[in-house]
C-alpha cells in the first residue's frame, strides 16, 4: 500500500491510554503513553501504522517527513473559547489596574456587554475575518480542534450570526470548531428587569438552533448579578429536554454551588470552579462531570484564589484545561501558556498537563476517542514540536514550540525562521 505521509525518526511519540473508557482521572490522569525511536504512515487522513523506523524504510508514501528526533503528540484541544466576537477591551485593562473587579465594569454597562455591542454591530463576513485570524494563531500554537462559545449576542439575530459564523469556520478552516450556545452569557441592557423573558428568549432560539445543527452544547454563566443558581438550573434543564448537552460556568468568582447543579444536571463539563466548595468537587468526582479549568483566566484576573486542581485530581474528578480565549477576562490563543501555568499555578503533573489538554479536552466537547490520540485508524492530527520531549513544552513558557502542524493527515501550518503565518491578525 502506498501512504500518504510517513513520519520518520520521531523522538518520543507521545500518546494517551486510549483504551479506558471515557475521561481519565485519577492515577490514570498522571500515566501517558511514551514510544521512542517510532515511524508512523498516515493515508487518507487516518493514522494507518505505527512502527520502528527499519519498519518504515520498506513503506512507500507520497511524501516522508524526518522528524529528526523530535516530539510528536496529538494535536492540542482547547474546550473552552469565546472565539467569535468584535472588537477588543484594551481600555478595561486600566480600570482593572485600579481596582474595579470584573463584575462591576460588567455592571456599568461594560465587560461582556461592550463586547456584545461590538458584536451585534459587525456583520458575519467581519465576524468570519476576524474569528479566522485568531483560529490561524491557534492552529500555528498546535490547537487542531477548538470549542467556540456564542454569547455576544444576546438576541435572536446576533446570537444566529456567531453560531453560523462558526459552523462555516468549521466547515471551511483547516482546525476543526464545535459550538457551543452560550446564549445566557449576561442579561442584555433591554431585558434588564426582565432576565427570565430573556432566557426564554434563549429557549425559544434552540429549536432553530437544532434546526440548522448550530451548536452541541448549552452553556450558561452563573455568577452573582449574572444568573442564579435557580434560573441556570431552569434554563439548562430545557435545554436538556430538547435533547442539549449542558455545560455551565460555575464558581468563577463567587461560591454559588455551580458545581453542585452541574452534577445534579449530569453536565459534561463545569468550567472555571474557582470558589467551588470541597462538597462540589466530590460531587463533580462522582457524577463524572469534567472540570474545565481557565488558569489563564484566575491569572489575568489578578485573583488571589485559583481552581483546586489538586484537591479536584485526588478526589478523582477529570480534569481538563482550556485557554478561554476571549477580549476580557483571558485575550490569549496560547494554550501551550495555560499549560505552563497550569505546572506553575496548579503544580499539576507534567502527564497529567498532558492528558488535560487532549484525551480529555476531547471528551469534554464530544469527541472522546476520536481526538486526542494517536492509535490506528483514528484521524491524523499531530504536532511535530521543536522539542525532543514533551516536559519541555510547559518548561520553556511564552513562546510558541509547534513546528508541523497536522489536521486530517495534511499539513497545516508549518514554522519559518521564527515567522508565523502572514495572514495572522489580532484585531
Ligand atoms: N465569565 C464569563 N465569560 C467569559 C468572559 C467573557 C468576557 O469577559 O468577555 C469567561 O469565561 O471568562
Ligand atoms: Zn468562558
Amino acid at each position: 500500500m502506498k501512504y500518504d505521509l510517513i513520519l520518520e525518526n520521531i523522538g518520543q511519540l507521545l500518546t494517551m491510554d486510549y483504551e479506558k473508557e471515557g475521561p481519565l482521572c485519577g492515577r490514570d490522569m498522571d500515566e501517558l503513553i511514551v514510544l521512542e525511536n517510532k515511524a508512523l504512515a498516515i493515508a487518507d487522513g487516518r493514522i494507518a501504522v505505527i512502527g520502528s523506523n527499519e519498519e518504515a524504510a520498506m513503506w512507500t508514501a507520497e511524501k516522508r517527513m524526518d522528524c529528526e528526533g523530535k516530539l510528536v503528540t496529538p494535536g492540542l484541544i482547547d474546550p473552552h473559547t469565546h472565539l467569535v466576537f468584535a472588537g477588543s477591551r484594551e481600555h478595561e485593562m486600566g480600570l482593572k489596574q485600579q481596582g474595579v473587579p470584573y463584575l462591576e465594569i460588567l455592571k456599568q454597562g461594560g465587560g461582556i456587554l461592550s463586547t456584545v455591542k461590538a458584536t451585534r454591530a459587525a456583520s458575519e463576513a467581519e465576524l468570519y475575518e476576524k474569528a479566522a485570524g485568531h483560529l490561524d494563531r491557534m492552529l500555528s500554537y498546535g490547537m487542531t480542534t477548538v470549542e467556540a462559545k456564542s454569547g455576544y449576542g444576546l438576541n435572536a439575530e446576533a446570537e444566529l450570526k456567531q453560531l453560523r459564523t462558526a459552523k462555516k469556520l468549521n466547515a471551511e478552516h483547516a482546525a476543526e470548531v464545535v459550538s457551543t450556545f452560550l446564549g445566557a452569557h449576561a442579561i442584555p441592557p433591554e431585558h434588564k428587569h426582565q432576565p427570565d423573558v430573556f432566557l426564554e428568549e434563549m429557549v425559544q432560539l434552540l429549536d432553530v438552533i437544532e434546526k440548522e445543527e448550530l451548536a452541541q452544547f448549552v452553556d450558561i454563566f452563573c455568577e452573582t448579578g449574572v444568573f442564579s443558581i435557580e434560573q441556570s438550573r431552569v434554563f439548562l434543564s430545557k435545554a436538556k429536554q430538547k435533547g442539549f448537552q449542558v455545560k455551565i460556568h460555575a464558581d468563577e468568582i463567587d461560591p454559588l454551588g455551580g458545581a453542585e447543579l452541574a452534577s445534579e444536571l449530569s453536565a459534561v463539563s463545569a468550567e472555571h470552579l474557582v470558589g467551588t466548595s470541597d462538597e462540589g468537587i466530590k460531587q463533580l468526582a462522582a457524577k463524572g462531570v469534567i472540570a474545565c479549568l481557565l488558569p489563564g483566566t484566575s491569572f489575568y484576573l489578578n485573583k488571589p484564589d485559583h481552581a483546586k486542581a489538586r484537591k479536584m485530581l485526588e478526589e478523582g474528578v477529570a480534569v481538563t484545561l482550556a485557554t478561554d480565549f476571549n477580549p476580557g477576562s483571558c485575550p490569549t490563543e496560547n494554550l501551550q501558556l495555560i499549560m505552563s501555568f497550569a505546572a506553575v499555578i496548579y503544580k499539576m503533573t507534567v502527564k497529567e498537563i498532558w492528558n488535560a489538554v487532549t484525551i480529555n479536552a476531547a471528551h469534554a466537547i464530544g469527541l472522546g476517542g476520536e481526538r486526542g490520540i494517536i492509535a490506528p485508524m483514528k484521524q491524523a492530527d499531530l504536532v511535530i514540536w521543536d522539542a525532543g520531549n514533551y516536559e519541555y513544552i510547559p518548561y520553556h513558557f511564552g513562546v510558541n514550540h509547534a513546528g508541523t502542524v497536522i489536521k486530517k493527515g495534511a499539513i497545516v501550518y508549518e514554522k519559518g525562521d521564527h515567522c508565523e503565518p502572514s495572514s495572522l491578525s489580532f484585531t
